[in-house]
């Protein structure tokens, strides 16, 4: 008897490193090529001596599951990548939360100590939120921390880092931000920051707290306590 081994896992294994570890079209490719080669591979085993029919049925089937299963993998890789990008976001503002802030932070504090650089870390508050949520309803207060953090968002370089804190405080660190360059940098952000409150009518001004090291020290955590 003629042993017929199951070429599924041939055809399979490709398309499943694919749809985990390459882009979209690059994982298209690899499908349709997977699917022509288990044609192809059914064709040349039967010896030319196939049923029409029956071909064309496994054919599709077998097509019909390794696009299956790319779509699948592709679909849980992008759910899986969406969960781990909400999990590291404040879902109101839409910036780092306090965890990704704080793993961002060890990363800034790593890099600026190993290079000797200087750092800034500058803790901001919006002051009197709490009337604002009183006089204007929670739905302004929340539009007004999300436009604040659009403010420091949009202002930051690729090297800073920035969070919500929690409520209405946020911090920024910046990377290679000696004092004189801070306070600029502080100065400049907080009148963007008037601006867009003056926008949208929103009486409020806000409060920063501002430290710099000279030298980046080794210990983010200690350093953060330290500034509060
Ligand atoms: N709308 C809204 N309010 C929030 C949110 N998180 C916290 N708050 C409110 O923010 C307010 C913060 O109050 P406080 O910490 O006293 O701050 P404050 O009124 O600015 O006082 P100071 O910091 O001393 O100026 C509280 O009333 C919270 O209920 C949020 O996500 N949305």
């Amino acid at each position: 008897m003629v042993p017929h081994l199951s070429f599924i896992f041939f055809f399979l294994i490709p398309i499943i490193v694919a749809s985990w570890f390459a882009g979209a079209l690059f994982c298209f490719f690899i499908t349709i090529l997977a699917i022509l080669s288990w044609t192809i591979s059914d064709y040349l085993i039967a010896h030319g001596n196939i049923d029409v029919f029956s071909f064309l049925f496994n054919s599709t089937v077998h097509a019909l599951i390794l696009a299956y299963v790319t779509y699948l993998l592709r679909y849980i890789r992008r759910l899986l990548i969406r969960e781990s990008q909400l999990a590291r976001e404040d879902s109101l503002t839409k910036i780092p939360n306090r965890r990704s802030f704080y793993e961002n932070g060890e990363v800034a504090f790593s890099t600026g100590n190993r290079q000797q650089l200087p750092i800034t870390i500058i803790f901001i508050d919006v002051d009197n939120f709490k009337s604002i949520n009183d006089v204007y309803g929670h739905k302004i207060g929340d539009k007004l921390l999300f436009e604040a953090a659009q403010v420091m968002n949009e202002n930051i370089r690729k090297n800073d880092v920035i969070g919500r804190l929690g409520g209405d405080e946020f911090c920024l660190i910046l990377l290679s931000a000696d004092r004189e360059h801070a306070l600029m940098y502080a100065i400049n952000l907080r009148n963007k920051l008037n601006e867009r409150m003056l926008k949208h009518k929103w009486q409020t001004t806000f409060s920063m707290g501002i430290v710099t090291y000279a030298v980046t020290p080794p210990d983010f955590l200690r350093a953060i306590e330290d500034s509060r």
